[in-house]
Formats: C-alpha cells, structure tokens, sequence
C-alpha cells in the first residue's frame, strides 16, 4: 500500500493555477487534504449534476487537476482550506465545531444551480447558469459565507427567521468580508461573469441591491423566511460603519466573541449591539474608541 498525502496543482473557476493539497492512495489522486493541525480533514466530492449528497469523491489521474469540469472542485477545495486556516489561526477554533470536524463539500449540485448552502452536514455549490452566476465554489466570501452558517449553527444557532435569521445572514457576509476585505461585495468573483463590478451584496450600500440599511426600512415580509437576506443589510451596514472606524482586526475580534459568547438563537438586532458591545467591552474596555464606535455604528442604523 503507497498512500501518501500529495500536492497537486489545479485551476480555479476564474482560471487562476493554485496548489491544492491531494492524497495518492491505489493509483488515483483525491481532493482529500490531510494537511490541518488537530485532525480537521478537508475532501471534495462532485454531485455529477445530480441531487444525491455527498457524491464521489473527486479524482484525477496525475495530480494536475487542471479540466474546466474540475474548476469549480479545485476552488471548493481550496477555499475550504483556506476558511479553515482562517477560523483556526485568526481565532483559535479547530474546525466549525471547534473539534476538527471534517469539511466536506460537494459540487456540481443539479445543474444551472444558482446558489450554494450548507445543509447541516456539508457545503453544497451550484455551477451556476453562466449568466447569473459562474461555478459558487469561485468566490472566497461565498465559501466562508457557508461555512460560517456552520460555526453559527454550533454556537449561537441564531434561529433562521426574522430578526435572528437577518443576524445569521449577517454574520454569514461579515466573516465573508474579513477572508476577502478587498471589496465591501459580497459574491463578486462569481455574480454575473458577464458584468464586472456587481456582486450579490454590498455591506457599504445594501440598497444598491435592494436592501434597507436602516431600522426604519426593515421589510415586515413572509418570503425568504422573514426576509432573512433583505433584512440582513441593517446589521450588515453597521459592521461597515465598525469595520471603516475601527479596522478589521479589532472587528473580527469583537464579531467572533460576539458570535460565540453572547448570541443566542432568539437574539433580535437590539440583542446584537448588547453582544457586540459586550465583546468590544471585554477586549477593549467600555472606555474605549473601539467600543464607541461599535455603538455608533449601530446608532446609526437605528438599532437601540
Ligand atoms: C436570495 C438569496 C440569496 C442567497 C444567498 O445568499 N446564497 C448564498 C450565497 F453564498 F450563494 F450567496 N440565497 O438566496
Ligand atoms: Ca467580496
Ligand atoms: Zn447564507
């Protein structure tokens, strides 16, 4: 038997070449990346356009996984990684659950899928149509956007509905911003592939795609159950105004003690400030700029 952890190299959704970390085991290479402290094993599977979760795990033949039908398999895999050295070396926590759990992800889910989501278990990436949205699994914001649905499933289980669910969705786009800070968009390596400059979401200015970034225009609605990614750009907007006043690694600070201490799966917008407060306080003191400018932020929101 000659298993062996291996590096490969591959090509992403938007043509990029990238070192990806494989296993050689009886002739065949695998997206299975045995590389991350305390045990937390990434793998990749390919859906083969069809429903049934996890699917086969991605192979090639010489480590070269350079396919386009291999594109969106090598970015699932890579970014994965990368959310996980994120979470692991910005905040000490060994996977989502914190007990290095393995990542799985799945891609090629159904086909013209437009949309990803972790389903409890796994992230699940769609290819996308081509015209609204290229493979998901191409957008490092998207990938931590999904996994961090899963870090706050086993921390705060913010409830998905109304106000908790906004704040779930929130969170989800915040951390999508502290791994990819180049931009205040969120999806923009993969929304229309036609049109550059757009993207799914804006945390500097939710109504540019229809969302309100003020109390005052918080949508009362059924859909989207409660209007969780419509309502989400009220919070959103003030971690902008905190991200822009106090920089992001105080930000990423305050947000992931918020997240993992104080939140709680009823916590409405008002709840969010008290944490977010909370947390600037006991890292930065109840004195402090950082922790005014938390409460500015959310002043300016029109969260009391
Ligand atoms: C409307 C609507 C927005 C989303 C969304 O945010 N999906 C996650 C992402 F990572 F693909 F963006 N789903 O339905
Ligand atoms: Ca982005
Ligand atoms: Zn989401």
């Amino acid at each position: 038997v000659t298993d062996a952890a291996t590096t490969g190299r591959g090509t992403g959704v938007n043509g990029d070449t990238k070192t990806l970390n494989t296993y050689f085991s009886n002739g065949t290479y695998y997206l299975y990346d045995t590389t991350k402290p305390m045990s937390g094993i990434i793998q990749t599977a390919t859906a083969q356009n069809r429903s049934t979760l996890p699917g086969v795990y991605s192979t090639d033949a010489d480590n070269a996984w350079t396919a386009s039908n291999q594109r969106a398999d090598v970015d699932a895999h890579y970014y994965a990684g990368v959310v996980y050295d994120y979470y692991y070396n910005t905040h000490n926590r060994n996977s989502y659950d914190n007990r290095g759990a393995s990542i799985t992800s799945t891609v090629h889910y159904q086909t013209n899928y437009n949309n990803a989501f972790w389903n409890g278990s796994q992230m699940v990436y769609g290819d996308g149509d081509g015209t609204t949205f290229a493979p998901l699994s191409g957008a490092l914001d998207v990938v931590a956007h999904e996994i961090t649905h899963a870090v706050t499933e086993r921390t705060a289980g913010l409830q998905y509905q109304n106000q908790s669910g906004a704040l779930n969705e929130s969170m989800s786009d915040v951390f999508g911003y502290f791994l990819d800070p180049n931009d205040w968009l969120l999806g923009e390596d993969v929304y229309t592939p036609k049109v550059s400059g757009d993207g799914l979401r804006s945390l500097s200015n939710p109504e540019s795609y229809g969302q309100p970034s003020t109390m005052s225009n918080y949508v009362n609605t059924t859909s989207d159950n409660g209007g969780v990614h419509i309502n989400s750009g009220i919070p959103n907007k003030a971690a902008y105004y905190t991200i822009s006043s106090i920089g992001k690694a105080q930000a990423e600070k305050i947000y992931y003690r918020a997240l993992t201490t104080y939140l709680t799966p009823t916590s409405n917008f008002s709840n969010a400030k008290s944490a977010l407060l909370q947390a600037a306080s006991d890292l930065y003191g109840s004195n402090s700029s950082t922790y005014n400018a938390v409460r500015s932020a959310w002043d300016r929101v029109g969260v009391n």
